[in-house]
């Protein structure tokens, strides 16, 4: 509909027929389309340039049908050029498969991750392109049409990097959604816990527009604080739905990415781990009846717990996006991607999920360039070609960070606000998950010794024999670390 809406003819095509037909007589007024019956219809009915776009469940379906228009292709299409654009949440080791495959059969493949929902995908997603220059070339006009605009008025859309980059960058976006998701859960549960049922909607509007906060999950969070059933007593609609949230893969891929890359991503894990804690009920309900946390009446005002609010998530929520940023540019390294971060979160900025004020943060740069920077603290390698540890990537993309951005995502005060509001969690009686696994990270981050890895390390020589590095020598050392009574 987006794009016969901007003028594009689309042919369209469902394996369920009767889906595509459903489908032209609700919105077959909105523009030039015509249904085909085939793959191979849909590739006769294009023009020679031809783009298909598949948004279809991951996994096998995109396989099968790709294959089959493949396939179709060679047999009669000498000369077009076609291009096979995947819009699905497609996992990333799967495209870097498939563009190879692809490419060698002369068409481009290209993993787009599209994020927006319903309403992006009709009035403007957010596109993330990862493909060949040619696969640009050949698709970036009508993408470029499509897409939402960012705050300056530009298309959503760029070529991020080759095969999987745009996959990739799709997959972090939702597991930075997944977080961002969980932090606003965990303080409206406070909220309605501390303050009551008619402190939220308030609540939502001030934490919507607050100047470091604000953006669309906050806008949606709005309207469910609110939603009532019509009836009797009215009762919020969030009170009938049942404690179980499912996952369609790529918050799970992005933790098993980041475990993989050796990438610390602690606070999309929690809400990845809540998620799947969620489907626990029966546990639960044993250490419900053994042990209910009895909670406290918390001591601070409605002010003061708003306060704490607005310090605490701004702080998180940027947290969220700097390690999520941290993994994008980890893969990328090892996958040769050369993916911008600052492309991604300007991608970012329309259309999708995770679309808020404070992405204008990652415009700018710092002005000490990083290399003025980071000398000194990053120590030279004795092989340069030797690749640049997640450590150092780290680093290179914290120095990245604008200084309007690191005000608030590196803030004392904000972390403070952090500590505070976890401490009314825990007074509460009410859990946390990832609210307290940011704050675990930050305040870890503040600690540049990690005093409990000697005592890890000591243990893990003590009974395996795996041996510990000293600060004060070189090299690798072994202790018989039990202690006789002579000793
Ligand atoms: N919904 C959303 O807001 C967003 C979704 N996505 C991603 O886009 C993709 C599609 O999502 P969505 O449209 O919601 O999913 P749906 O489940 O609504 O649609 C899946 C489509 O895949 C087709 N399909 C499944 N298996 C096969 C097969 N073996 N051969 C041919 N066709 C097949 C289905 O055909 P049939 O109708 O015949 O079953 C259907 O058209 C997913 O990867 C999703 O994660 C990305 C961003 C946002
Ligand atoms: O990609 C999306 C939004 O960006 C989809 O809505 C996706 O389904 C969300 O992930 P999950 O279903 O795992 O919560």
């Amino acid at each position: 509909r987006n794009l016969a809406r901007k003028g594009y003819h689309v042919v369209i095509y469902n394996r369920t027929h009767s889906k595509a037909e459903n489908f032209l007589r609700h919105y077959g007024h909105e523009g030039k389309f015509t249904r085909a019956s085939t793959l191979n219809d849909v590739l006769c009915k294009l023009p020679t340039t031809k783009i298909v776009f598949l948004m279809l469940s991951a996994g096998k379906a995109i396989d099968i049908v790709s294959d089959e228009l493949v396939a179709e292709a060679h047999k009669r299409l000498e000369g077009d050029q076609l291009s096979i654009i995947d819009g699905g949440n497609s996992f990333y080791k799967d495209t870097m498969e498939r563009c190879k495959r692809y490419d060698e059969k002369g068409v481009e493949f290209i993993g787009l991750g599209v994020s927006g929902g319903k309403e992006g995908a009709l009035l403007g997603p957010s596109l993330m392109f990862g493909g060949s220059e040619r696969g640009w070339e050949w698709t970036h006009e009508v993408l470029e049409k499509i897409a939402a605009k960012d705050f300056h008025g530009k298309p959503c859309v760029t070529r991020l990097g080759p095969n999987a980059a745009g996959h990739f960058v799709k997959m972090v976006h939702n597991g930075i959604e997944y977080a961002i998701m969980g932090m606003i859960a965990e303080i409206f549960n406070l909220l309605r816990a501390t303050i009551g049922d008619r402190g939220l909607g308030i609540s939502s509007d001030s934490l919507l527009e607050h100047p470091d906060l604000g953006g669309f999950l906050l806008e949606l969070m709005r309207h469910v604080v609110r939603k009532r059933e019509l009836g009797s007593g009215h009762p919020l609609v969030l009170d009938k739905i049942k404690d179980i949230a499912g996952h369609k893969g790529t918050g799970l891929w992005t933790c098993q990415s980041a475990l993989e890359l050796g990438c610390p991503i602690p606070s999309i894990q929690a809400a990845f781990e809540e998620r799947a804690m969620s489907a626990q009920y029966a546990v639960r309900s044993v250490y419900s009846d053994a042990m209910k946390p009895s909670g406290l009446k918390t001591t601070v005002s409605a002010e003061g717990l708003m306060n704490r609010v607005y310090g605490a998530l701004s702080l998180a929520i940027r947290q969220a996006f700097s390690q999520g940023l941290i993994l994008i540019r980890v893969a990328s390294k090892k996958y040769e991607w050369d993916i911008d971060v600052q492309q991604c979160t300007r991608v970012w900025e329309g259309g999708c999920i995770i679309r808020m004020p404070l992405l204008r943060e990652f415009e700018t740069r710092p002005k000490e360039t990083l290399d003025k920077k980071t000398k000194g603290l990053i120590p030279a390698k004795e092989d340069p070609d030797e690749p640049p540890t997640a450590d150092e990537i780290t680093r290179e993309v914290w120095w990245a960070f604008s200084p309007e951005f690191r005000k608030i995502a590196f803030d004392k005060k904000r972390h403070h606000q952090l500590q505070e509001l976890i401490h009314t969690f825990v007074d509460a009686g009410i859990p946390c998950h990832v609210l307290s696994s940011t704050l675990n990270y930050v305040t870890q981050m503040c600690h540049e010794r990690m005093e409990t890895i000697p005592y890890i390390q000591a243990m893990r020589d003590g009974f395996g024999g795996h041996g510990f590095e000293r600060i004060d020598l070189d090299g690798r050392y072994n202790l018989e670390w039990t202690i006789h009574a002579e000793e």
